[in-house]
Formats: structure tokens, sequence, C-alpha cells
């Protein structure tokens, strides 16, 4: 595919959430920023038609008492107070929408960063994402502020022009409008194609300052200590001086791009001077007629000069969509995986899978196939690296197979790891089902053992978390995990060494009520230690990547792979 079609596809996506959200304000914005321009020029047209006819009519006494003053003055004034109107409720509507919109493309593009390969880079690099993220979001404003809304502007200005030329003479009206659309909107794009490279290259400049900033503030003393503090502020003056460069280029720009403007402002008015001089001469029209035509030209190529803004700004608005896209592009919930149906004959089946972690060019699995029946309990055992937390990953979407298939229920896996969010213990607990009621969140916590603790919270559910809030113990934290889990209506649990780093008490408080509360469902359990693995039917054990046994409970092989596991 070429690199235009894709930079197209790219701008269908993200216009297409951009169009969705608030499809009426954006475009009643269009139509009151149209309706703005509009008002305008007829104001200004009517004022010179009416000084003009004023004037005329004044040379003659008959003429200067017959001349109706009134219904002029009253247009003049209700185009005066629309124009005020119309600019009021264009700012209000066309601002509202927009970040109405910007709030809603925030929202999928955190869930689009949430899905795994995506996750993966956003964790390599987080602030650099994290920038890009609010950055790109923010050059979007300008798609829709600052050249869709002046291109609709600008466009029903140049059609009321060549229609009010056109009455005077249809071959001047339809060469105003022709001119008009082919001068205006080709020097936007001829803009936008000169600034697309420093708008993209100052974007980066941005970025790359930033990025700098931080690694010198932040590592100051292991700078000093590696003797690369200079080195660091050399590469700091250096991102600094090519974003002054990508400035300066696109201030030059700017300047040029209004003396292009100017120019061709006042080679329409000199076209239209002439053109109804010509009529007025002929006895075409009158004089006022003539003013007010030439009024209407001069204020049409206004709106054409107001989209400079938005050329200027076109290059890094391009970048922003080349980016966010594919984020915002329809993925699959758990890439390479099958969702079984229930009553299905098997909860998980893998056949002849391998799989390698992102960046890694050696599988960390071979030729694994195993399968697991709806409500059986299973735990995977073996050395440190042998592959079962990447096994779990690729049954619950997080990896993609390199080969083989993978069908399985509907999965929640459970990491070794407790994310805290900055947030209430209300909104961390509803990560796993944001309509979960406060009654529904006792429930979980209490069947998690949690409820007591968080009763003792001055501020109950509403206590913060994580950063700058409060922390939780481990044991506590696990509590919390189990209980996001049973918010999550799922038949698969896929749990990762669940009570590791847990004292011995609160692990068996905590795997008793795991054990209860999985029920009926298929649990795949990932453990070096007895206590975990002692909840299982079947034991299947791993070597570097590979199944090298399964053994089933009541075997005498089963108790004997139990008793070589860690005790407590
Ligand atoms: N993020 C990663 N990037 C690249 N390779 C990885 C990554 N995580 C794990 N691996 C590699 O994949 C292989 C399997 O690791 P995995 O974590 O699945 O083993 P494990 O059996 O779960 O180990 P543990 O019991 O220590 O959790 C190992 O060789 C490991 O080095």
């Amino acid at each position: 595919m070429s690199s235009s079609q894709g930079g197209w596809r790219d701008l269908r996506l993200v216009l297409r959430p951009f169009l969705a959200t608030q499809p009426r304000a954006l475009l009643w914005g269009g139509v009151l920023a149209a309706a703005t321009v509009l008002a305008g020029m007829a104001l200004l047209g009517l004022s010179g038609w009416f000084i003009t006819a004023t004037a005329l009519a004044g040379l003659h006494a008959a003429t200067a008492f017959t001349f109706d003053v009134f219904m002029p003055s009253a247009g003049i004034r209700l185009l005066a107070l629309g124009r005020t109107a119309s600019r009021y409720g264009e700012r209000l509507v066309t601002h509202d929408a927009s970040f109405g919109v910007l709030a809603a493309l925030r929202v999928r593009l955190f869930r689009g960063w949430a899905r795994p390969g995506a996750a993966h880079q956003l964790a390599m690099r987080p602030s650099r994402l994290l920038f890009r993220l609010t950055s790109d979001i923010d050059a979007l404003e300008s798609l829709y502020l600052r050249l869709l809304v002046p291109a609709a502007a600008a466009l029903g200005a140049a059609l009321l022009a060549g229609v009010v030329l056109g009455f005077m003479h249809i071959g001047v009206g339809l060469v105003l409008l022709l001119w008009l659309v082919a001068v205006g909107w080709g020097l936007v794009l001829f803009i936008a194609r000169r600034a697309q490279r420093p708008a993209v290259r100052r974007a980066h400049g941005i970025e790359a300052l930033r990025a700098r900033t931080v690694d010198l503030v932040a590592g100051q003393t292991d700078l000093v200590m590696a003797g690369r503090a200079d080195a660091q502020r050399e590469a700091l003056m250096n991102a600094d001086a090519r974003l002054a460069k990508a400035d300066l280029a696109l201030n030059r720009l700017e300047t040029s791009a209004g003396a292009a403007y100017g120019v061709a402002g006042t080679l329409t008015l000199v076209g239209v001077l002439l053109a109804v001089g010509v009529l007025v001469g002929e006895g075409a029209i009158g004089a006022p007629a003539a003013a007010l035509g030439l009024l209407v030209a001069l204020t049409a190529t206004e709106p054409f000069a107001a989209l400079r803004r938005g050329a200027l700004d076109a290059g890094r608005t391009w970048l922003a969509v080349r980016r966010l896209a594919p984020r915002l592009a329809p993925d699959e919930a758990r890439p390479g995986v099958a969702v079984v149906e229930p009553g299905a004959a098997w909860a998980v089946s893998l056949a002849h899978l391998s799989a390698a972690h992102f960046g890694s060019g050696i599988p960390a699995l071979n030729d694994v196939s195993l399968a697991i029946a709806p409500g059986e309990r299973v735990a995977l055992v073996g050395a440190s690296g042998a592959g079962k937390s990447t096994l779990l990953a690729v049954i619950a979407g997080e990896i993609a197979p390199l080969a083989g298939s993978v069908s399985a229920e509907p999965a929640c896996l459970l990491t070794q790891r407790t994310e805290l969010f900055q947030d209430s213990l209300r909104d961390n607990l509803r990560l796993a089902d944001p309509a979960a009621d406060d009654s529904r969140l006792w429930s979980a916590l209490q069947s998690a053992g949690l409820a007591g603790d968080v009763r003792a919270f001055p501020a109950g559910l509403d206590t913060a978390l994580g950063e700058g809030g409060l922390g939780l113990s481990g044991g506590q934290s696990r509590r919390l995990a189990l209980a996001r889990l049973l918010l999550r209506p799922v038949p698969l649990w896929l749990l990762d060494e669940p009570t590791e780093a847990l004292d011995a008490a609160i692990a068996h408080d905590v795997l008793q009520r795991l054990a209860k509360e999985a029920g009926p469902r298929t649990l795949l359990i990932a453990t070096h230690l007895r206590r975990e693995a002692a909840l299982a039917d079947r034991l299947v054990c791993m070597r570097q990547g590979r199944i090298v046994a399964e053994l089933r409970r009541g075997s005498p092989a089963f108790e004997a792979a139990l008793n070589a596991l860690r005790p407590d």
C-alpha cells in the first residue's frame, strides 16, 4: 500500500470517532462559522452600497426625499447584531464540540495503548509515548478548529462572492468563484506542503529537548560520575538549536504566506474593480452595486487568509494523525486466540504452540500441546524460565503465537504484581467492572478477605491509593487483586504465582478463598509452591519451553512431584 493511501486510511480512522462523537455540534460549528463570515461580508457590502446610494441620491432633490434610508440601515444593524451573535455561538459550539471529541478520543487512545503490543511499547518508553499521547491529541484540535471550520467558512465566502458578482455578470461571478477557490485553497495546500517538514522537525525537536532535559535533571549524579554531564549538556543545546531552526523556518513561511495572501487579495480587488468598472461603463450596473461587489470581493479573501494558521500546523497535525491512528484501529481482543464458546469440550486447547516475547528472537515456548477440560484445575510447574508465565500470557492474549493454534474460554490473568493506581480504592476495584456498584464491591472485598481492613480505613472505599495515596501491604494487595478477579465474570482464571511473597498464614487464607470463589471455573496456575499446586487435579511439568510430563492426581508420580515443590 502506498504511503498516501495509508495516510488517507489513517485520517479516516481519526476522523471517524471525531465525527461520530458529536456530529451535529461539529456541523453546527461549521455552519455558524460560515454564517459569521457571510454576515460580515453582507454587512460590508450593504454598507458600501448604502453609502454610495445615499451619496448619489443626495445629488438630486427629488431622489433625496424619496430614498428609503430606513430599510438598509435596519438591515445593517441586523447584520451587525447577527454577526456578533453567530461569532459568539460559533466560538461556543466549535470549542465545546472539539473539546468533547478530544476527551472521547483520549479514552479510546488510552484503551488502544492498553492493548498487549502497544502496552509493551509504552512500558519500554513511557515518558516519550505519554508526551506524544498528550501533544498529539492537542495537535488534532487544529484539524477541526483551524482547518475544517475555516475551510468551510472560506468556501461559503467564495460562493457568496461568486453569487453576488454573478447577479451583476454571470462570467465575472464564475471567474471570481473559481479564482478564490483555486488561489485560496491552492495557497493553503502549498503552505501546508512547505510547512510539513519544519512542523514535523519542530515536533521532534520539542520531544528531544524534553527527553534530554529530563535525562540531565534525573540522571545528574550518574552523568557526573561517568564524566558525561558536558556531553549531555551539549546534546541538550543541540536539540534546542534544532528546535530554534525549525521555529525560524516556520516563522519565515508564515511571513511569506501572509505576503502571498496579501498579494492575492490585492489582485482580486484589482480584477473585481476593473470588472465592475467595465460593467458600470456599459450601464449594466450602477455605482452602488459596484461598491457592493467590490467590498464583497474584498471580504471574501479574508477567510482564506485565516486558513494560514491551520496550513502551517498541518504537518504537525498529519504527524499526530499518523501516530494515533494505529491505536484507534479496531483490534482483536486477544490476538491469535480463538474464543471457546460455553459448552465446548475443552476450556483451553493448545496445538503445537510456539511463542516468543516481544523483541526476542528466541522462542520461549516450543511445540506445546495441551487440552484442559472445563472446570479442571491445572498447575504449571517447572524451573524458573521454563515458560510458565509465557504460556499464561499467550492464553491471555498478551503475546501472539508464532506458530500453532490456541483456543480458550474468556479468561482473566492474575499477574505476579498487583498494580495500584493513583485513584480511590473504589475505582481501583472498578477497573475490573466499571459498572459495579458499592454493594457488589463490598461483596467482592468480603469474599477476598479485605472488607475488614477497608472498613477500618477512615475513608473506606474513598481511600486514595497509589502514588501519594495509601500503600497496601503485600497481603492486602493480593486480596485486592483477588477482589478484582472476582468482579470479572469469566469462566477461566489464569493465576501466575498468586501467593508468592506472602507469609504462610496469609497465603493459605488467600488460597482458600480463591479455591472457594473459583467454584466451577477452570483454573490454570503457574507456580513453584506446593500450597498452590495442591489446588490442582493435574500437574503439567515444563522445561525449556516444552511440556515434559503431565501427572494426574492420585498417581504416585503426582504426589512425588508435589512433594518436590517448595514448601511454605
Ligand atoms: N519480557 C521478556 N522478554 C524477553 N524474554 C523474556 C521475557 N520474559 C521472559 N522471557 C524469557 O522467556 C523464557 C520463559 O520465561 P517465563 O517468564 O515464561 O518463565 P517462568 O517459567 O514463568 O519463570 P518464573 O517461574 O521465574 O516466573 C525465559 O527464557 C525468559 O528469559
